[in-house]
Formats: structure tokens, C-alpha cells, sequence
């Protein structure tokens, strides 16, 4: 399996303090992995620093065999990664349709403008609509998010990351705040958006449920260092990792 994301001794500091250090590690294309760890492990920190939010203090970062430490994010993502934050760049006046055709347009250089005819593009909406029918929006195509439900604006947000069509798509808790019903509806999604499409999938999440339903791979991130990394098997039985999480050993 050939590396879609390879990390070299990644390490931040915010001032003095170092929050993670020499983190390596490389994920294989159309793997599903999550990074997991308890509350101040460093995970934002990591996620920002791979993603162009801002460049990290030390190491490297590869995507698809080419470095883009301390890209933009918008070049990161031109690069073929994007990262969900969490409805937080969702346009809540538009509809779900133009939410999507947004970051289209905008990738083609183009200024998107909401009151000018944004559907012009042939293109760019059937690419659009495509996506909403694969995050399963297609029939809200025309609701104004605002009236959506959580769930579905979290969907809206996926489907915004997904209108790329990225190589490597970084999820940051997929199902925070979501029901029951809509956290297993996420899951399902989420296996089925993985599955054969080659798309590599990279999640933080603080549920284990889903982390666990979800991840072929896990790395523990504890006090800034990766504690450990292996199959969904192997970290539960992990001894080191019950104890950075529970504080204790676990016995069967
Ligand atoms: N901008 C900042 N300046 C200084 N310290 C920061 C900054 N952002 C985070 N930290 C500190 O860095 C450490 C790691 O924070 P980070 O948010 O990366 O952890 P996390 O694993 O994502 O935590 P959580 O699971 O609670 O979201 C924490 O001690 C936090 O207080």
C-alpha cells in the first residue's frame, strides 16, 4: 500500500511549551485511521499543524510523495486534503446546494458571489448534486441549511469536504453532538463513503464507539507523544493506553 500521508517528527510548541513532539507516522491510500487521545493530548494541535492552520515548529509532512509543511490551508487543500470543522464553515442563509457549488466555484479561482448566478456551471452543479447524493442530501438540495436538523448540517459540512474530491479527508469528530440515530447513521455513511473509493480517511474522534466501528488503524496521542499505534485489537488491549486513559489497568 503506498503512503497517501507520511509524517516526520512532527512537533509544535506554543511559546516554551512543547505540546506534541516527534510524531511519525504514514497512512496507506483508502486506509481508514483515527487519532485518539484523552482530553489536552495534543490532537487539535496536530491536526492544525498538518493541515495549514499553521506550520509546525519542527518536521515534515508529505502528501501523496510531496512535502506541504507549512502550506496554507488552501493550498493544502488544493493539494488534495481537506479537514470538517465542524459546521463552522457552513453558510447558514444559503441552501445545501449552493453551500456545496461554493467551494467548487471558488477552487476554479473564481469569486463566488451569492447573488450572482452561481449555477451557471453546468459542471460544477451535476459535480455538486453528485456529492449530495452520496452523503444521501440530494432530496434537500434546495432547503436553506438553517432549517436543517444537526445531523443533516453535519452532513452538509461533509459533503462541503468531500465537493474536492480530496485524497486524504481529515474529519474532526464527525459525530460530536449528533443523536444516537444520527451517530450511527455518520457511521454507516462514513464506511460507505471509504469503501472502494480509494479515499483515505484520517478522524479524531473522543467517542470510542465509533472510533472502534470505524478505524482499520488507531494512534494514541498521550501528553504530545504517539503512545502507541496498531489495529482496533491491539489498542484495547493496550496496557499503556487504559492507563493514560483510565489511569489503570484493565483486566479482562
Ligand atoms: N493557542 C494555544 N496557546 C497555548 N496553549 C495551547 C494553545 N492551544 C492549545 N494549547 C494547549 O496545548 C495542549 C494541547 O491542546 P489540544 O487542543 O491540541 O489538545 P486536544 O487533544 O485536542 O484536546 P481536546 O481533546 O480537549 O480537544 C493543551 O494543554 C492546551 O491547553
Amino acid at each position: 500500500m503506498s503512503d497517501v500521508l507520511r509524517i516526520e517528527n512532527l512537533g509544535h510548541s506554543y511559546g516554551k511549551f512543547k505540546v506534541i513532539e516527534d510524531i511519525s507516522l504514514s497512512i496507506g491510500k483508502g486506509e481508514m485511521s483515527a487519532l485518539i487521545g484523552p482530553n489536552g493530548a495534543g490532537k487539535t494541535t496536530f491536526y492544525n499543524a498538518i493541515s495549514g492552520h499553521f506550520p509546525p515548529t519542527k518536521g515534515k509532512v508529505f502528501l501523496n510523495g510531496e512535502e506541504i509543511t507549512g502550506l496554507t490551508s488552501h493550498k493544502v487543500v488544493d493539494k488534495g486534503m481537506c479537514r470538517s470543522f465542524q459546521i463552522t464553515n457552513i453558510f447558514s442563509e444559503l441552501t445545501v446546494l449552493e453551500n456545496v457549488i461554493a467551494p467548487l466555484i471558488i477552487q476554479r479561482g473564481k469569486h463566488f458571489k451569492i447573488y450572482g448566478n452561481i449555477f451557471k456551471d453546468k459542471q460544477i452543479v451535476d459535480s455538486a448534486m453528485q456529492t449530495l447524493e452520496q452523503v444521501g442530501l440530494s432530496d434537500r438540495a434546495d432547503q436553506v441549511v438553517a432549517n436543517l436538523a444537526y445531523g443533516d448540517k453535519r452532513l452538509v459540512e461533509m459533503a462541503i469536504v468531500l465537493a474536492r474530491k480530496p485524497s486524504v479527508v481529515l474529519l474532526d469528530e464527525p459525530t460530536a453532538g449528533m443523536n444516537p440515530e444520527e451517530t450511527e447513521n455518520m457511521i454507516a455513511l462514513i464506511k460507505k463513503l471509504a469503501t472502494g473509493s480509494g479515499t483515505t480517511f484520517f478522524i479524531t474522534e473522543h467517542d470510542m464507539k465509533v472510533v472502534f466501528s470505524l478505524a482499520e488503524k488507531i494512534y494514541v496521542l498521550h501528553q504530545g507523544h504517539l503512545l502507541a499505534q496498531g489495529s482496533p485489537e491491539q489498542i484495547r488491549s493496550n496496557e499503556q493506553v487504559q492507563e493514560a486513559y483510565l489511569g489503570r489497568k484493565v483486566h479482562a
